[in-house]
């Protein structure tokens, strides 16, 4: 089946239907992993995007019901060079194509995805819209241009959980698979703010000893300071942090009281209510093989990241100073506040899809729990 991906812009893209039919729209971004689909699919961070993958062959490992980063896909549409509907591997139990239609996710496949990245590259992230039942272009480029900017939109309140839980889970095991933490070996009690939360950021915090309690989005600064907790942590999550204004009065409430360390969304939210202020980049950065330096180590760590916004770190210049720094377009990766136990970075140290080079950052928090404890 024909299937037709048309930019805000006015470029046509035209290739063949997979997944499911019907019309979807979002912004496009490209992503530069070059493996692990299924957790880009899971990850909350995308509703309102539509993904373009940069490697050229997808599907080949099929679908399988642990590398997941959500219980839901959140993306709008999905775009790939070439589809493979034969898949191989010991834990794939369904193929990607069966996977996005029993999900109601559009996909497009069979384009050239090397002239789309560039052409976002060039021109910048923008919207688009995927049809299987529209082929007039000057109507999908008007439909495509009728869509929302990203720049505006809160999408993060929208898929925080409903109420709070408790999360024990820690990192898969090759052996064991996903284990259970024993309560015993969960030394701080951490609040984890959910805006979207990829599901092996909580297996991350478990597995470096943390005692999770994910609350939602709004959940009241009083009534987690009420818990007692070692620590706060801030989620990634999908949209422009700048709109939510109730969330970043309510972080401010925790600064000077816990230590924070937040991740991507979380970072931005933290770095506004902290006084500053957030851009929108031109495309983002979205893979697993971006390189990042720690400041304070000199140590160069390969990072997964997923973003379209970032910190304007000179407007915080009297409280945080930059602590991670994107090698590739010199974008604001982390920062570090100058007195007080608080840090964030902007790429995902949980990887999934990617290198575990960050995963030190967990560590990093628990110490800074530990030396507040103290
Ligand atoms: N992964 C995230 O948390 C993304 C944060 C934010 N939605 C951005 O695009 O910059």
């Amino acid at each position: 089946m024909k299937a037709v991906l048309a930019l805000a812009d006015g470029r046509i893209f035209k290739g063949k239907a997979f997944g499911a039919t019907g019309e979807t729209s979002g912004e496009v971004v490209f992503n530069t992993a070059m493996s692990g689909y299924q957790e880009v699919l899971t990850d909350p961070s995308y509703k309102g995007q539509m993904v373009t993958m940069t490697y050229t062959q997808i599907g080949n490992t099929g679908i399988n019901p642990e590398d997941i980063e959500s219980n839901q896909l959140y993306l709008s549409g999905f775009i790939v060079r070439e589809y493979l509907d034969c898949y191989s591997n010991y834990r794939a139990t369904m193929s990607l194509d069966a996977y996005l239609k029993e999900n109601g996710v559009v996909g497009i496949q069979g384009i050239d995805t090397r002239a789309l990245t560039r052409h976002l590259r060039d021109k910048g992230a923008q919207n688009g819209i995927i049809s299987t039942i529209d082929f007039d272009p000057e109507s999908l480029v008007k439909k495509a241009r009728a869509i929302p900017s990203m720049s505006g939109l809160d999408l993060a309140t929208g898929v925080t959980c409903s109420a709070p839980y408790h999360w024990t889970q820690g990192l898969w095991d090759l052996q064991t698979g996903y284990p259970e933490v024993d309560k015993r070996d969960l030394k701080y009690k951490v609040v984890a703010y959910d805006f979207g939360i990829k599901l092996n950021i909580l297996r991350c915090l478990v597995s470096a000893g943390c005692d999770v309690t994910v609350v939602p989005a709004t959940f009241p600064a009083e009534s987690a300071l009420a818990m007692n907790p070692d620590g706060i942590f801030l989620s990634n999550g999908p949209g422009d942090p700048e709109p939510m204004k109730e969330v970043i009065e309510n972080i401010k409430k925790f600064v000077g009281k816990k230590p924070i360390f937040g991740i991507c969304l979380g970072h931005q939210l933290l770095g506004l209510a902290l006084g500053g202020r957030t851009i929108k980049l031109k495309f983002g950065n979205h893979g697993s093989n971006l390189p990042v330096m720690d400041i304070a180590t000199k140590k160069v760590e390969i990072t997964a990241q997923n973003h379209g916004f970032s910190v304007d770190i000179l407007s915080l210049s009297n409280v945080a100073g930059l602590a991670h720094e994107n090698l590739n377009d010199q974008t604001v990766e982390g920062m570090a506040h100058k007195t007080l136990p608080i840090f964030s970075v902007q790429h995902h140290p949980e990887a999934s899809p990617g290198p575990h080079d960050s995963h030190y950052l967990f560590n990093r928090f628990v110490e800074m729990m530990e030396k507040h404890k103290a």
